[in-house]
């Protein structure tokens, strides 16, 4: 297995206020890694330290190099995009020039063969190209979000809480379009969430934040199968025990 991406003792602070310690974990290539953690634990943080978002210390390395302390720029240009919480799509621009926006750090395939690989990826977005992207639905805007950091071609495509608000049978058809991306061994994906299951449901392994500090991490299996880690850290068995009528 080869490591995309991997963290050695990461700290990062705001100010004099150290939010993460010690944060360590790897992202095999071509795999899906949940980011796992209550509010406050440090998904975003950890997050912004691989982007050069927050000041921070320790590794972090990309593909094998070093790319800790990199302009934010770099780091896109290298081939890592990312996916905010607020989903970052700029609403006076239809869904159309959205799209074009996000092939702007692109690599390699022509824009409008992205675009076609986008929007069948997310075929909702076929029929609303002119829309400005502030009318669309909640799941349509993270649709496009997702499609717009694609169009650059990432090799790892980095989700900050992807379920945040959307019903749940909206999240299991974005999260079951980033499992067929990675299984056709196209990107690799690193989900930061709250919502434990849907996340575990996807992922190879998972990493649990607590207080700015990993308090486990291992093959998402593992992860889900685990009371104690349910219930110190992710809200308890029903949050990441799947319902008996999920896929
Ligand atoms: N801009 C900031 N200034 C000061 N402290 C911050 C800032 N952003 C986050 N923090 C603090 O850093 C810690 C980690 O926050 P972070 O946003 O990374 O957590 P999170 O796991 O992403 O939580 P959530 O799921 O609520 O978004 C928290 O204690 C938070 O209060």
């Amino acid at each position: 297995m080869t490591a995309a991406l991997e963290l050695r003792s990461v700290d990062a602070w705001y100010g004099p206020v150290r939010a993460l310690e010690g944060v360590g974990f790897t992202v095999e290539e071509g795999r899906i890694a949940a980011l796992l953690g209550p509010n406050g634990a440090g998904k975003s943080t950890t997050i912004k330290a691989i982007t050069s978002a927050v000041r921070s210390a320790g590794s972090v390395t990309f593909r094998g190099a070093e790319i800790g302390g990199l302009p934010t720029h770099r780091v896109a240009r290298l081939g890592i995009a990312t996916v905010s919480s607020d989903r970052g799509t700029i609403p006076g621009l239809t869904v159309e020039d959205n799209l074009r926006v996000g092939a702007v750090a692109g690599r390699g395939r022509r824009v409008a063969d992205q675009r076609e690989r986008v929007l069948g990826l997310f075929p909702d977005l076929r029929g609303m190209l002119r829309r400005p992207a502030h009318l669309l639905s909640g799941g349509q805007q993270q649709m496009l979000a997702i499609g717009r950091a694609l169009m650059s071609r990432p090799h790892l495509l980095i989700l900050d809480e992807p379920s945040q608000g959307l019903a749940p049978v909206i999240v299991r058809s974005i999260f079951a379009t980033l499992k067929d991306l990675t299984a056709a061994g196209e990107i690799t994906v690193l989900i930061a969430e709250q919502n434990a299951v849907a996340s575990l449901a996807i992922a190879d392994t998972a990493v649990v934040l607590s207080g700015g500090t990993v308090r486990a991490r291992g093959p998402a299996a593992e992860i889900r199968a685990s009371t104690e880690i349910a219930d110190a850290y992710l809200g308890g068995r029903a949050a990441t025990a799947p319902p008996k009528d999920a896929p």
